[in-house]
């Protein structure tokens, strides 16, 4: 594997210095101790990463490493000293590795981790270490790495010809999903709706940047990890017959290269059991949401200030993270067949009209741990006794869980096939309950971890040692009253194990059977035969009963591993349920309404946006009603809501799609095969040229791609350049949308004129946004600098805004009335290109202010020319096409400001 983690390599591109054999060994390395011998051919082993040498309570990391490893993590850097020099060390504690691990993968590590895998007192010599796992940001397993209800890809990608593969496979829980695509667009899609934590590019891949961006880590891949052959050979562990499941080779390699990548990562030790199931999609097969929807949509990220402002985090009302899981993969591909939709919907709509089961249903879920992840850690034999415990928690909620399901009267074939699917898993349960303490300790090889009852030959060593220390703990009374001693104590150490310690003035009536142990300052500490042979007794059974504990922990966890398939079985069907039962439960709570789907165009009734309504104190809802291949312009000032409406129509069709009620009173919907958005460019503005560049490079997709059944949504295409050309390009495309593509479009402008087009095209039509005025301010009060008292109804109506909105907002604001009106005599007949003194339409500031003064009155002509001219200057330096709303309000403050000067 040929690691390529960008942060790997320092300033001067040295990537070895940290990860692989350390540099400062190299000369010395015949020489060097044992220990640090091996630590020097465990970091050739691993090139790749940054090796963690565990000594004891420390994961050591020496040299170059160590210097990066204290830097990384605030550690304190230390030296080991040997014979052949002074390294460099710095060590993570092993207790709490987690916290430390996850600042080497943010710094762009990947971290292989090389444990004891010997008891030091077993071992003749040094103890043998071996990698046991490499962490990687794709390939992490440890929940205390991972988020709660998330799911952490790997990707690989790989090209034959003009098909991509694209395979991921999440370690944590072993899905394994693989798919492929028939160009560019089609793998970016796929990477948004993946978003891996890691990936995989062969060297034939052919990605470029733009999809490299998605993944936090990429990991160049040799050839030959993603030849056909080996892909081959690593399914074959998996599946009986690979070209059954693998469409092709593209997706053959990149799904053994996936796999093969997180064999690696675990350790190595062959194909991973829990990965029972590798799915094969088709991307047409789930409404096509592309990076640029996912991202204006804000579907799972704000790019605003409110990261939590998502509409995942609207819908999140899930009771568990297998839940949580489930409903990010359902919106990250919304269904286009509409049995499907329907099926889902069914069964919201049970859970919907079923309060009480619903809630029955949510409270036993809550009790229901991360099985998935569980289910993975018991398979990979990494699972503890209270994992076990957590599991058989999970279990223990079933029945609860389908209680609440039989209680649910509404018909729905989905939630009968859930009650299928859901199995208690019975046996292991009771083989966990029977098996395993309630509460546990975490190390699962120092013993109080297999319950009694359990085992009789571990009960016997229990009892043993029961007895024996019960014999000891009397024993001190039994020999003081035997010796007349008072002050004889018996006691234990490590060192010396049991004794009986009698003080100096009493040394006289010890009894002949006691042997001298130790001498202290004023006693002395004896044993006697009886005592010796209970403490090896004591001894000897707790080890072996540690021992066969151990054992026995290991069979019952390899029981249960054995019954990796049923878990993840009712893990999956858990994970649905929750989900369902939490966009039934949003659906009650937010007041939605069940969509309908039909052959013609998009209807809604007073629908609202998701996100915007629930962050809003008031929101206005508004009506949608596109015929099919409407090409819709919306016009309307800044700020009066046209964007809240274009993205509350497309988020209404993708929740509708995702099985999911919508924030309306009605929805008739057709199903939608992709949405698609070219939106926001006025917040970009610091891009410049390179954000017109994107603009039109994503109108292009869409404009190749859209098809009749599509849902488009445009807002200021063409703004990003001059306004000739921005209005041309705007129109053409609208042209183009209306005759040659079909897709139902939303469209805002501040074109103004090409809301003409609704005369010339029998599709097009116009919907405005108004603004007015709230109450009138009082005389002589200045306009807020927020706007504050510019109302915008934010309701949607038929027609085109009035040409002149732009000049009313500013009429609205208190822009003085002269400026006012030469702006409405520019706009009514004057070209863009005159002004007041051209025209001799004299723009005179003279008149009464917003003071209500009556500055004509002053005579002080001579100054008003002079500030004339510098507002006249300052307007035509502005350029309203890359103007906020406040920076216009600021700019209007401070025209007002020099007037009243
Ligand atoms: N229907 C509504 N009800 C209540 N408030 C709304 C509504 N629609 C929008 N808003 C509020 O108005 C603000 C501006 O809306 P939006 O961004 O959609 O305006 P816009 O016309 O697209 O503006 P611009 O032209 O500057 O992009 C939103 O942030 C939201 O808070």
């Amino acid at each position: 594997m040929n690691a390529d983690a960008d942060t790997d390599a320092d300033a001067d591109g040295n990537a070895s210095a940290v990860t692989g054999p350390p540099d400062g060994m190299v000369d010395a390395r015949d020489d060097l101790t044992p220990m640090l011998s091996q630590y020097f051919e465990r970091c050739a082993e691993y090139e790749d990463a940054l090796l963690l040498f565990q000594n004891g309570d420390f994961y050591q990391t020496y040299c170059d490493a160590a210097e990066e490893v204290a830097r990384v993590c605030e550690l304190t850097l230390t030296q080991r000293e040997d014979s052949t020099g002074t390294y460099p060390m710095a060590g993570i504690p092993v207790d709490n590795a987690a916290t430390y691990v996850e600042r080497l993968l943010d710094a762009g590590y990947r971290v292989a981790v090389a444990e004891q895998v010997e008891r030091p007192e077993a071992a003749s010599g040094l103890v043998d270490r071996a990698v046991t796992q490499v962490i990687t940001p794709g390939t992490v397993v440890d929940d205390e790495l991972l988020g709660t209800g998330t799911t952490n890809y790997v990707a690989a990608v790989t090209r034959e010809g003009e098909t991509r593969g694209v395979a991921a496979v999440d370690a944590a829980t072993g899905e394994c999903l693989v798919t492929s695509v028939g160009d560019e667009a089609g793998l970016y899609a796929e990477l948004d709706r993946l978003a891996p934590a890691e990936l995989l590019v062969g060297s034939d891949a052919a990605v470029d940047a733009a999809a490299l961006a998605a993944a936090p880590m990429v990991t160049d891949h040799e050839a030959a990890a993603m030849d056909a052959d080996a892909a081959t050979e690593t399914l074959s562990s998996y599946v009986a017959r690979p070209d059954a499941v693998v469409a092709g080779d593209a997706e053959r390699r990149a799904c053994g290269a996936a796999l093969a990548y997180a064999e690696w990562t675990q350790g190595d030790d062959g194909p991973l059991e829990y990965v029972t199931r590798i799915r094969r999609h088709d991307p047409r097969e789930s409404l096509g949401l592309d990076s640029a929807a996912i991202r204006s949509l804000e579907l799972f990220e704000n790019r605003g200030a409110g990261a939590s402002e998502t509409l995942f985090d609207v819908l999140d009302d899930t009771a568990c993270a297998l839940g949580r899981r489930k409903l990010d993969g359902w919106l990250r591909r919304p269904l286009v067949d509409r049995d499907a939709i329907e099926a889902r919907l069914d069964a919201v709509a049970a859970l919907t009209d079923d309060a009480l089961a619903r809630e029955a249903i949510r409270d036993a879920l809550r009790a229901v741990y991360d099985l998935e992840r569980l289910a993975g850690r018991v398979s990979r034999g990494r699972a503890d006794a209270r994992d076990l415990r957590s599991l058989q928690a999970t279990l223990d909620a079933v029945p609860a869980v389908l209680d609440g399901l039989a209680d649910v009267d509404a018909e729905s074939a989905r939630l009968d096939e859930l009650r299928e699917r859901i199995d208690p898993v019975d046996d292991a349960r009771d083989l966990i309950e029977r098996a395993i303490r309630p509460d546990p300790p975490v190390e699962v090889t120092e013993g109080g971890v297999i319950r009694e009852g359990f085992d009789d030959e571990l009960d016997r060593l229990r009892e043993t040692e029961r007895e024996g220390r019960a014999w000891v703990a009397e024993l001190e009374a039994r020999e003081r009253e035997r010796t007349g001693i008072d002050s004889l104590s018996v006691g234990h150490n490590q060192v010396h194990g049991y004794y009986i310690e009698v003080t100096d003035p009493n040394l006289d009536r010890v009894p002949d059977d006691y042997t001298r142990r130790q001498t202290l300052k004023n006693a002395e500490r004896f044993y006697t035969p009886e005592l010796k042979r209970r403490e090896d007794e004591i001894l000897g059974a707790a080890e072996r009963a540690d021992t066969l504990e151990y054992e026995r922990f290991r069979e019952v966890r390899a029981s249960v591993a054995a019954e990796t398939d049923r878990i993840q079985a009712v893990a999956d069907a858990l994970a649905e349920l929750d989900a369902l039962a939490a966009l039934a439960a949003v659906a009650v709570d937010r007041n939605y309404a069940r969509p309908t789907f039909h052959d013609g165009g998009i209807d809604v009734e007073a629908g609202r946006h998701p996100v915007v309504e629930v962050t809003q104190d008031r929101f206005v809802p508004n009506d949608a009603e596109l015929p099919p291949g409407s090409v819709s312009l919306v016009t309307g000032p800044n700020m009066s809501g046209k964007s809240t409406y274009m993205r509350q129509v497309a988020l209404i069709a993708v929740l509708a799609q995702v099985g999911s009620f919508v924030p309306a009173d009605a929805a008739r919907l057709p199903v939608v095969d992709r949405v698609f958005t070219r939106v926001g460019a006025s917040d970009d503005i610091a891009g410049g040229q390179s954000t017109f560049m994107r603009e039109m490079s994503e109108l292009t997709s869409i404009l190749h791609e859209a098809t009749p059944d599509s849902l488009v949504l445009l807002d200021e295409v063409g703004r990003g350049t001059s306004t000739a050309d921005g209005r041309a390009i705007a129109r053409a495309t609208a042209e183009f949308l209306h005759d040659e593509v079909g897709a139902t479009t939303l469209f805002a402008t501040h074109y103004h004129d090409l809301t003409g087009l609704a005369e010339e095209y029998a599709r097009v039509r116009n919907l405005h946004f108004a603004a007015e005025r709230a109450e009138p301010r009082a005389a002589g009060s200045r306009p807020a600098a927020d706007g504050d008292d510019v109302t915008f109804l934010h309701r949607v109506a038929e027609g085109p805004a009035s040409s002149s909105y732009g000049v009313e907002v500013a009429r609205m604001a208190g822009v003085p009335a002269p400026v006012v009106e030469r702006s409405r005599a520019l706009v009514d007949g004057a070209g863009p290109e005159t002004n007041g003194h051209d025209e001799g339409v004299q723009v005179t500031l003279s008149g009464v202010g917003p003071d209500g003064v009556d500055r004509a009155a002053d005579g002080d002509a001579d100054a008003d020319d002079e500030v004339d001219a510098d507002l006249v200057a300052i307007l035509r330096e502005v350029d309203l096409a890359r103007t906020t709303p406040i920076e216009a309000l600021n700019l209007l403050a401070d025209l007002q400001d020099r007037v009243d000067e």
